[in-house]
């Protein structure tokens, strides 16, 4: 019987594709074979002759497993489709290769062996294999075969779920700016149990990191909303043009802060009053830097000086930078050597306690009732780095919590932010007193139930990706953030300034 020969480095990324591509270490060899084909075919020149010779010989394959060519109709277990492959080859190379399986059999390797090495230079084993399949085989391809790939996708997705005894049926699909929203109908509601235990296989067999695939509620009843993530390189962008767009409409909110877009792009934005403290946690690189600039430039862009003072206190001196030269800065500075930070803090906990006396004096219970009588500024106050900040100073804590428990009344609000989100960084009373948690990626689930009390922000896509919870009750809420830069910044300080 005729063999295809292929290389010793070819036989590699055959088992490479098998086992951390297909993620089915047992899975057929041939299909690796077959793929290797459909993706020399997408070259418009033939495959060159000096393919015909390999240096280190890895190994041979039966070309009744790659194509069915010999095997009975009647035999089980083959599908014989050597004749579709011959007819292909035949079109490709303008000569009929069923007039010699000789020359049919010297193409088709040649195909199969460019199509290994076009594998071996485009995919490795740490690209999403389903998004490489996607780009590789249907690139460039017209509206309907681009409906054809979408189909395919489709096809896959169902395939999983049934692995994991999901059967469903897709109602929508929505492109959101990082992921693609599935509805899926489940006539069976024990399968919603399936769906919920087996969402780490499906995100696995997906070619996706565990935890990547989410799940959340749909109004129809019956379905459910299934979030899986794209690559990178198909990710949307949210223009921190939208900030501007956001900053020009009306606001209701004392201070509101636009954090980003929702999973299918609608503007997120909460109140900073009504929080009344936020905690922002997540690893090195997340985007806490971004968010922060996001939330500060929000409010610069809505509040007047007369309305809103910051107090800023930076332990690492380079992050909250631009902000030095703000008018109406807490202190005249922005903090951060640790006695300045010890210093302002003193001053912050000595400003809510003369706001409380002057307020019994006034007759009234809080600072909205206060400011129809005389303008008092609210006071935003924000720690860059709280890990950094506690390790030098332990007792810098206590002025935090005393903040945390009584400052909301008074107009001043904290925002938290730490790329620690450990037990020591976000102690007890620190965690009861600040409602509001924004998470962004961390490395660890432990650390993401630190900031959420519950796991998920450790599946996050990073780089301004995150999840927030606005209190104990509510799911939180997934939110992909700006990048906020210098220029966004100069321009929100310069409109503040005026
Ligand atoms: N919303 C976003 N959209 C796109 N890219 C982003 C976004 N947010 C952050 N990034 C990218 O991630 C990088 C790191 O962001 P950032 O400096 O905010 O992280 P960080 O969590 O503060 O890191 P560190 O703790 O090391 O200071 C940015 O330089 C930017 O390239």
């Amino acid at each position: 019987m005729a063999n295809i020969s292929i290389s010793e480095e070819d036989e590699n990324i055959i088992l490479q594709v098998r086992s951390l591509g297909f993620r089915t270490p047992d899975a057929a060899k041939y299909r690796v074979l077959r793929l290797a084909l459909a993706k020399s075919l997408r070259i418009e020149t033939p495959p060159e002759s000096g393919l015909d010779t390999i240096e280190k010989k890895g190994r041979d394959y039966d070309l009744e497993v790659v194509t069915g060519f010999g095997k009975s109709e009647n035999e089980k277990g083959f599908h014989d489709f050597d004749d579709a492959v011959r007819a292909l080859l035949s079109v490709y190379h303008q000569e009929d290769l069923f007039a010699s399986d000789q020359e049919y059999k010297k193409l088709l390797q040649r195909h199969i062996r460019r199509g290994l090495r076009e594998i071996r230079t485009s995919w490795n084993a740490g690209h999403n294999f389903i998004n490489w399949l996607r780009e590789e085989l249907f690139q460039g391809l017209t509206s309907d075969n681009a409906q054809l790939a979408v189909a395919t996708e489709t096809d896959l997705l169902l395939d999983a779920l049934a692995e994991i005894s999901v059967h469903a049926a897709i109602r929508d699909i929505k492109q959101g700016i990082r992921l693609d929203r599935y509805a899926l109908y489940l006539a069976n509601i024990n399968h919603l149990d399936n769906l919920k235990k087996g969402l780490s296989k499906l995100s696995f067999r997906l070619g996706l990191p565990e935890n990547a695939i989410t799940l959340s509620g749909n109004k129809e009843a019956g379905v459910v909303n299934l979030d899986i993530p794209r690559s990178p390189e198909h990710w949307k962008t949210v223009a921190p043009a939208r900030l501007n767009e956001w900053a020009d409409l009306p606001h209701p909110e004392k201070l509101p802060v636009w954090l980003g877009q929702t999973v299918l792009g609608e503007n997120f934005n909460m109140d900073l009053a009504e929080a009344p403290h936020v905690l922002l946690a997540g690893a090195t690189g997340s985007g806490k830097t971004v968010c922060l600039h996001s939330l500060i430039c929000s409010l610069l862009k809505t509040q007047s000086q007369e309305k809103l003072q910051f107090a800023l206190i930076d332990p690492k001196g380079t992050e909250l930078n631009a902000y030095a030269k703000l008018p109406n800065l807490f202190g005249g500075f922005v903090a951060k050597s640790t006695l300045e930070a010890a210093n302002m803090l003193d001053e912050l906990v000595e400003t809510m306690e003369a706001r409380n006396r002057l307020f019994v004096e006034m007759g009234v219970r809080d600072i909205d009732e206060a400011s129809k009588k005389s303008a008092l500024p609210r006071i935003v106050v924000v720690v860059e780095e709280l890990a950094d900040l506690l390790m030098q100073s332990r007792e810098l804590e206590t002025p935090l919590v005393r903040l945390a428990q009584k400052a909301r009344s008074t107009g001043i609000h904290l925002v938290l932010a730490t790329q620690r989100p450990d037990a020591a960084t976000f102690s007890g009373l620190l965690r009861s007193n600040i409602p509001v948690r924004i998470a962004l990626r961390v490395q660890k689930h432990t650390e993401s139930s630190i900031i959420l009390d519950q796991k998920g922000a450790e599946a996050l896509l990073g780089k301004g990706d995150m999840l927030i919870k606005l209190t104990d009750q509510l799911e939180p809420i997934r939110v992909h953030g700006a990048k906020i830069g210098d220029s966004e910044i100069a321009l929100a300080i310069q409109k503040f300034g005026r």
